[in-house]
């Protein structure tokens, strides 16, 4: 059996930024091939990013894509890395229509050797790719080194039938598929089924290649596994970071010819790309490369630490702001934020009121002191005290003001410093619509609001009893967990007064909102109907606040935003 030395690059490309792209394209082919590859290949679209939403209706935008992608073919020739193709994700056109299409290539000896469009279009859940591309009816398969290689793109493999069954039908001896798969929570243990399923599908080892980073409301895992036909993992890449994952793989020498244009089931023809090169005797095999899995809380903090990096770095801040409370939410996304990029990029102002305990400020100040982030207090009273002899606000008009005061103050200090704000809202409160507009909602970017109240409590522990380990101090002060959770807005409030305690609301909402079920199913399942009445019609009124909230790193099934589409004017009232 001949041996393919193949370097699948785990990268994070940016949105729209192909001139960066393509030197990151560059820079790890050259790695790839002086650790001996002869076979490159990079994520779904990473010449432009993904998923680049309306970019790919802009014809200027499609035009430079396209003009990148022959720039770098040549430059990899320039730079002596010509020999060695190299699997590259772009935004492409169809030639007849000039319809986009998601596209990748191989590039080869300074031309672009083959193209060829995704197939199958996800348009479920964060994608709508119907909105954008026309689907591709190709098998492209490449030779290389006396190996057939079959290429397919992410939701190819999704979905049943198509390049997949091509593959064992052309019998070619590796599957290649580019990836912009975005992280869910439990995710990669429903790829990895996948892609063994669709190993023995294809009747050959299959290289799934994953993307890393952040964009806007999506975190890329990578993830990358190459499985072979009976299942065996043979190797996986670190999560959320960036990789140069080589192996050496024992594939069956190609021997079809079937001629260019042979059709296949689903009406995939074959587009054949031979490179005539030999299987080349490597001196020393690939070092064996292992990285450490992640337990189900230290992925999803990954996620939220990657997803919060990425939107303030790619949008060109070097710090965030925070109004730190005292408070749970508010000390984990000052937390997130310190992991994500340095203590001394996070600056966080206390704001007391006359409602605010003692320990409250004590215990930001305290996190203030236990990760070294800038810290300093700002009173709301005179300015509240203004209003208030102004306007003589009572009940929650005066709760709000006081949220509202923070929030002004915050991007006051945003505007002069330069700081992103940051918006501590969780899950459990966007749902409930338990939030100020314009209050406690201001910021540019939401770290957790994804993430249900009783996971945001697990992940504190998690991440301090991770700092015990490493022998450092944990971030998050023991009674900021311990505490009940309040807004503080009026004396001696706790958010039990005005929600279920959130064990019992999380429930409810998970059944509501993650399973989409109705309200008959939910009681049916023992939850008191009152209950389940009263979350049911907080939820439903509070899609105007979600509308207006920041955007935020997705973790769920169901992130609010994309996954979860309903309308603001809304007279269903059944669930
Ligand atoms: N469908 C709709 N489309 C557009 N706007 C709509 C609307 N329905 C009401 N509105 C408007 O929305 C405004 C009312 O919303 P808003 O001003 O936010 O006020 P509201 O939702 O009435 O009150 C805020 C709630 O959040 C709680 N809270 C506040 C702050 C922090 C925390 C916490 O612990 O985290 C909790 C607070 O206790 C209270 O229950 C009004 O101006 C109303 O006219
Ligand atoms: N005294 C304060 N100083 C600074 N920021 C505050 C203060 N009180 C509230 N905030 C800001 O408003 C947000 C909402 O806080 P609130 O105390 O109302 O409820 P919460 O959702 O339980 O949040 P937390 O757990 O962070 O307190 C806080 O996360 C914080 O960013
Ligand atoms: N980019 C894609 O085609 C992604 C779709 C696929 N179902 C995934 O989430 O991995």
């Amino acid at each position: 059996m001949p041996n393919l030395r193949i370097a699948l690059a785990q990268t994070d490309p940016r949105v729209g930024d192909i001139a960066h792209n393509t030197d990151e394209v560059i820079r790890w082919s050259r790695q790839a091939v002086a650790a001996g590859a002869r076979l490159v290949a990079f994520p779904e679209m990473a010449l432009t990013g993904y998923p680049v939403e309306d970019l790919a209706l802009r014809t200027s935008f499609v035009e430079a894509s396209r003009a990148a992608l022959v720039e770098t073919a040549e430059r990899l020739a320039a730079e002596g890395l010509g020999e060695v193709p190299v699997v590259l994700g772009y935004l492409g056109r169809k030639p007849e229509t000039s319809s986009p299409q998601n596209c990748a290539a191989v590039l080869y000896r300074g031309e672009v050797a083959l193209r060829f469009a995704k197939h199958f279009l996800p348009n479920y859940g964060v994608f709508d790719e119907y909105r954008y591309f026309v689907p591709g009816h190709q098998l492209p398969v490449l030779r290389v080194d006396g190996v057939d290689v079959a290429l397919a793109i992410c939701e190819d493999i999704w979905q049943e039938g198509g390049r997949v069954r091509a593959t064992g039908e052309a019998g070619a001896g590796l599957l290649l598929v580019v990836n912009g798969s975005p992280y869910e929570q439990g995710k990669n243990d429903g790829r990895l089924e996948l892609v063994r399923r669709r190993a023995a599908e294809a009747g050959c080892t299959l290289a799934y290649l994953n993307m890393v980073g952040g964009q806007d409301e999506l975190v890329f895992d990578g993830d990358t596994l190459v499985v072979t036909k009976d299942g065996e993992l043979l190797a996986r890449g670190p999560k959320f970071e960036e990789a140069l994952l080589v192996m050496d793989l024992e594939l069956p020498a190609a021997d079809r010819q079937d001629p260019d244009g042979t059709v296949y089931s689903d009406g995939l023809r074959l587009v054949r790309l031979d490179l005539g090169t030999a299987p080349v005797e490597q001196s020393e095999p690939a070092p064996a490369q292992d990285f450490p899995r992640l337990d189900d809380e230290a992925e999803i903090y990954a996620a939220l630490v990657t997803g919060t990096r990425a939107y303030v770095r790619k949008n060109g801040f070097k710090s965030v702001l925070i109004g730190l409370s005292g408070g749970i939410d508010s000390a984990l996304v000052a937390a997130i934020a310190c992991d994500a990029i340095g203590a001394e990029n996070v600056y966080c102002v206390s704001m007391p009121s006359r409602y605010s305990s003692q320990h409250s400020k004590d215990d930001a100040a305290e996190l203030a002191h236990r990760t070294g982030l800038n810290f300093r207090t700002v009173s709301i009273a005179p300015m509240f005290d203004a209003y208030m002899e102004s306007l003589g606000l009572t009940g929650l008009a005066e709760e709000n003001l006081q949220s509202r005061l923070r929030g002004t103050l915050l991007m006051a200090i945003s505007n002069q410093e330069g700081h992103i704000v940051l918006a501590p809202g969780n899950k459990s409160e966007l749902a409930v619509g338990y939030s100020t507009l314009y209050g406690d909602s201001v910021g540019a970017f939401g770290p957790i609001k994804d993430v249900y109240k009783t996971l945001i409590f697990r992940l504190a522990k998690w991440r301090n009893e991770l700092a015990e380990q490493r022998g450092e101090t944990p971030p998050i002060p023991e009674n900021t967990i311990l505490k009940p959770p309040s807004a503080e807005l009026r004396p001696d409030q706790v958010d039990s007064d005005s929600l279920p305690d959130y064990d019992l609301l999380d429930s409810v909402l998970d059944l509501y909102i993650e399973h989409d079920l109705g309200r008959e199913a939910i009681v049916a399942k023992g939850f008191d109907p009152a209950v389940v009445d009263r979350v049911g019609r907080l939820v439903d009124t509070a899609e105007y606040k979600r509308r207006q909230y920041p955007p935020g790193p997705k973790i769920s099934q169901k992130g609010f935003g994309r996954d979860r589409r309903l309308p603001i004017t809304n007279g269903w009232r059944r669930g």
